[in-house]
């Protein structure tokens, strides 16, 4: 037979958790790996700080043209002189925003080496300037002036452009990267939920297996593993309390002549009733179980001799008295029960059971179908 398809569920599900996890983290790593460089800066801020300077750009160029009606006009003057002394600043301003990308500096180079030349050029201009203020004519100041605004305007529109472009593509990254988390988190959600389930099976599996491993699954009495489980507690309590415990035997008679007889499943219904008889008899508190083949044992807590003789003859009793319709067989059955008792002395379960199994074979030597009690002073009848 092939094994890999005989895997357990749980192995199943862990290799996919482990695959799965795998190619998430990767895909996720790749995925940051490759847009890292448009999470790092804020376009955002960059592209006001390109606007701000476009807008003096304009202001500017009417100042320029101004000129040409007003050379005179002391108002204008004062209004480019301070035009002239903004502009270095925004240029600054721009190439310190643009050097804290992570844009490749071959992208804005052109724009920047404009606004370097405008910054050259400045001093030229404010020369001029006081030249019309000290009444020479405008021309040279708005020739140079519109060359100055040309490069700075053809400047700050390649480089708003560009941010523009950048701030659009890191937008689409953070799309893309928030449908990634919320993927990541669904399928976190799902592995979660399918491992609790795995949890879940294999707890249910795990008290399947203590309940089967302590059950006797034809009668569904406890076995002789569910027995010992209680006996150390039981032996503790009655030398602690100092009141008797008391076990009982119980023996099918000639049962191997059912089986002979009706064959083995009108055997195993035998066994079932007489189970049944057997709880049917005692108390809550008292444990029953089957030993194995057609041997049962009664632990009676807090239970005399006396007390329990009544109840091991109640069970023979009851056992002898039940009808071939109980057993679906024309067959009569007895049971042969052998009885011991510790009160409150240094007794091991092993004597307690050997002497109820004393008792036991007394009362198949006698004739079966009996209570046997095992006394200090060797074995007496009920
Ligand atoms: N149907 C059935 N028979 C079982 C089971 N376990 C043991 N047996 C049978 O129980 C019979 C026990 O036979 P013996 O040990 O000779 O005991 P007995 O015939 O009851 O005779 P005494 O105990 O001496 O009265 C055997 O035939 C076993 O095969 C079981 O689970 N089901």
């Amino acid at each position: 037979m092939n094994r890999r398809f005989n895997r357990p569920l749980g192995w199943q599900l862990g290799l996919g958790f482990t695959l799965l996890a795998g190619i998430c983290a990767i895909a996720t790593g790749v995925y940051l790996y490759q847009v890292r460089q448009h999470l790092g800066s804020n376009y955002t801020a960059l592209v006001a700080d390109v606007i701000r300077p476009q807008l003096h750009t304009v202001l500017l160029r009417s100042a320029l043209e101004d000129f040409h009606a007003h050379p005179q006009d002391s108002e204008l003057i004062e209004r480019f002189d301070n035009l002239l002394w903004r502009i270095p600043q925004h240029i600054e301003g721009v190439e310190f925003g643009l050097s804290k990308t992570p844009l490749a500096p071959a992208a804005y180079e052109a724009a920047l080496n404009r606004l370097e030349r405008a910054r050259e050029h400045l001093p030229e201009l404010r020369q001029a300037l006081g030249e019309i203020a000290a009444g020479a004519p405008p021309d040279d100041l708005i020739q140079q002036g519109f060359a100055i605004e040309n490069d700075l305007a053809q400047a700050y529109s390649r480089l708003s452009y560009l941010l523009h472009a950048e701030a659009a593509k890191q937008r689409i990254v953070m799309e893309r990267l928030a449908i990634g988390i919320a993927l990541l988190i669904l399928v976190i959600l799902i592995l979660v939920g399918c491992l609790m389930l795995v949890l879940m099976r294999l707890h249910h599996q795990h008290k399947k297996v203590l309940r089967l491993s302590l059950m006797d699954e034809l009668t569904g009495l406890g076995n002789r593993r569910y027995m010992l489980n209680f006996t150390d507690l039981l032996f503790e309590q009655s030398q602690r309390s100092g009141l008797p415990l008391s076990m009982a035997l119980i023996d099918l008679d000639h049962f191997k002549r059912v089986n002979d007889d009706f064959g083995h499943p009108a055997g195993d219904q035998v066994l079932k009733v007489v189970a049944d008889a057997l709880l049917g008899e005692v108390r809550k508190v008292d444990v029953v179980a089957r030993l194995g083949g057609e041997e049962f044992c009664v632990l009676m807590p807090e239970t005399d001799t006396q007390g329990a003789l009544d109840v091991t003859e109640r069970i023979r009793q009851r056992v002898a008295s039940l009808s071939h319709q109980a057993f679906g067989v024309p067959v009569a059955v007895t049971v042969s029960l052998g009885l011991a008792t510790v009160v409150a002395d240094d007794a091991t379960f092993d004597q307690l059971y050997s002497r109820a199994d004393q008792a036991l074979y007394q009362a198949k030597l006698q004739g079966r179908n009996r209570v046997a009690v095992d006394c200090p002073h060797g074995s007496c009848n009920a």
